[in-house]
């Protein structure tokens, strides 16, 4: 038939979850139910689309890899590069946003990649997935959505990839970005934009069909009497990179400090990030700023502009908004 091709690939989640109650959603497991059966629970999904589903693993969000990472950008872009209008991942919500913001820098169309995934299983009363789920099918399938980049879709709310982020660990409204807002929401079962189709400011792309592995990069919180043990234990098991979720605008200890500007002489990556949430980590002249990127997306970003060059001048710029 006419209607627009979407693909659905399926990793897992609550979404995916069963629980041993309908009242059960916190103590259920995740990825247990497959791609094919959410999309059959969902009957009026064939009035929107040509639907086909692809397993790629069935797991806890916590469980992505960089390696499932690669190998949904790599199968997403030939889809995309064909007649698939577009594609839709099916995720756990706890790590969605460096899916989402993973893919976003790696299309290489302008077809529209969205995240999906349910805060309560799908064997809960009230389960909010099956809903969501026919709203990714529309918003996937749309010309709308065309030049938006990635998005993230739950509980009617739509987030661009780049800027949003889980805030809270239960509620159904936790995908939020506090500072530049959403992009639209569903009203009757119709997608409304708020905004013409844009490009988060000084957003990278990166062409990752000959990349076979993504260098390793580790996440180092940083809090009062932080020490540098931590770092000298992740470069020894072969990070090329760090990010460090600094206080505030990426402050950390003295001694840290000390470190860091040594590595940085050494030409050692290493990004400050912030653990408050939000605002901007201003670029120091001892490490790379995050600018808006929060510390998991300060990872994702460092892994992708390590395949392009080892040059702290460079990796910088990919953190810039300037345009
Ligand atoms: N709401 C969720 O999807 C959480 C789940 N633990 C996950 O796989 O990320």
């Amino acid at each position: 038939n006419t209607l627009p091709k979407v693909t659905i690939f399926g990793t897992g989640g609550t979404i995916a979850g069963e629980a041993k109650t309908k009242t059960d959603v916190t103590g259920y497991k995740s990825g247990e139910i497959a791609v094919s059966t959410l999309i059959e629970a969902v009957p009026s999904i064939v009035d929107v689309a040509n639907v086909d589903g692809v397993q790629i693993v069935n797991t806890s969000s916590a469980n992505i890899t960089s390696e499932i990472l690669l190998q949904m950008a790599k199968k997403a872009n030939e889809l995309l590069k064909k007649d698939v209008s577009g594609i839709i991942i099916t995720h756990g919500t706890d790590t969605t946003e460096e899916t989402a913001f993973f893919m976003d820098l790696v299309n290489q169309t302008n077809k529209p990649i969205v995240v999906v995934g349910a805060m309560r299983p799908a064997t809960a009363i009230s389960a909010d997935g099956p809903m969501n789920l026919l709203n990714a099918v529309k918003l996937a399938a749309s010309e709308d959505s065309v030049g938006r980049g990635a998005m993230i879709l739950l509980n009617d709310y739509i987030g661009s990839a780049y800027y949003t982020t889980k805030t809270n660990a239960i509620s159904l409204d936790t995908f939020k970005a506090r500072d530049q807002g959403f992009l639209g929401a569903f009203a009757d079962g119709v997608a409304h934009f708020y905004f013409e189709p844009a490009k988060a400011t000084g957003k990278p792309n990166f062409d990752v069909s000959k990349v076979d592995k993504l260098p390793r990069v580790d996440i180092v919180y940083g809090y009062q009497d932080m020490k540098v043990d931590q770092i000298n234990a992740l470069i020894d098991a072969g990070a090329k990179g760090l990010v460090i979720a600094g206080s505030g605008n990426g402050s950390i200890p003295t001694a840290v400090k000390d470190k860091v500007t040594e590595l940085n002489k050494e030409g050692f990556p290493v990004v400050l990030s912030t653990r408050t949430g939000g605002g901007f980590v201003t670029h120091k002249d001892y490490a790379i700023g995050s600018g808006t990127l929060n510390p998991q997306k300060s990872r994702i970003m460092l892994m992708l502009a390590l395949t392009q060059t080892k040059e702290l001048s460079e990796i910088e710029k990919f953190y810039s908004t300037d345009k």
